[in-house]
């Protein structure tokens, strides 16, 4: 198996400026990836570069001491200056140019919302992984296009490594890989806790979820 294949399978982490405020950030996905996450998305909004910059890459040498990979949310340029990975949503910017960007080797997954269309379109763009989803409700992302399992059972005929995203919990996930997903991408159920002790706890239990 070639270390995409290896990390696109598993508990996709996701951090949240709130969530992981007051000095959080490193404790909390530190205890992510201890428990198991594979994937660690930074997903931070500000227009502070230099606070992002340095962030992504305190972040970015964690995951490479458990193994796991950095995804950086919506920045291209981000991820090129630190060799990091890359998520983009469809107002994100190209995939085609973030492949080039970054290389061969990078993993770029690609928002689809809830349209098989759209994953067709990213796989024909290079994109590593197709993310379904909101499927649940998300208090990060309320709004967001809610998908269902039926989406999941087509998409397995596109053979291509599937995120699922949005109100994903302990309690529901498990219907998710079920029906095909391949990673869950979690923030809320995973990060609202009150210590880092809960988080590798719950990232263990996330991550048992895949070999049960
Ligand atoms: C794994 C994963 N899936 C979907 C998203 C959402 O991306 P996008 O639609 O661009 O929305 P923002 O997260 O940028 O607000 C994601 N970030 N990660
Ligand atoms: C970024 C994003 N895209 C669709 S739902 C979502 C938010 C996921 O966060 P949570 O796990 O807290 O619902
Ligand atoms: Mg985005």
């Amino acid at each position: 198996m070639s270390t995409k294949q290896h990390a696109l399978s598993g508990l996709y982490a996701i951090t949240d400026s709130a969530l992981l405020a007051n000095e959080r950030l490193l404790p909390y996905c530190e205890a992510a990836l201890s428990g198991g996450a594979k994937l660690l998305q930074y997903r931070d909004k500000s227009s502070d570069t230099a606070r992002r910059l340095s962030e992504a890459k305190a972040l970015h040498t964690l995951c490479q001491k458990y193994g796991a990979r950095l995804i950086i949310n919506d920045d291209m340029h981000l991820a090129a200056k630190i060799g990091a990975d890359l998520h983009l949503g469809q107002k994100d910017g190209s995939l085609l140019k973030a492949r080039q960007l970054l290389g061969p080797n990078a993993i770029i997954g690609a928002t689809c919302h809830a349209q098989l269309e759209l994953a067709k379109q990213a796989i024909a763009q290079q994109a590593d992984y197709i993310a379904f989803g909101r499927f649940y409700n998300s208090q990060t992302k309320p709004g967001a296009a809610l998908a269902n399992t039926d989406l999941l059972e087509q998409a397995q005929q596109l053979n291509h490594p599937i995120v699922a995203i949005g109100g994903i919990t302990l309690d529901n996930g498990s219907v998710l890989i079920q029906h095909g997903a391949n990673m869950l991408a979690v923030i809320h159920g995973l990060f609202a806790a009150d210590t880092p002790v809960t988080v590798e706890q719950r990232a263990r239990a996330f991550s048992a979820l895949f070999t049960d």
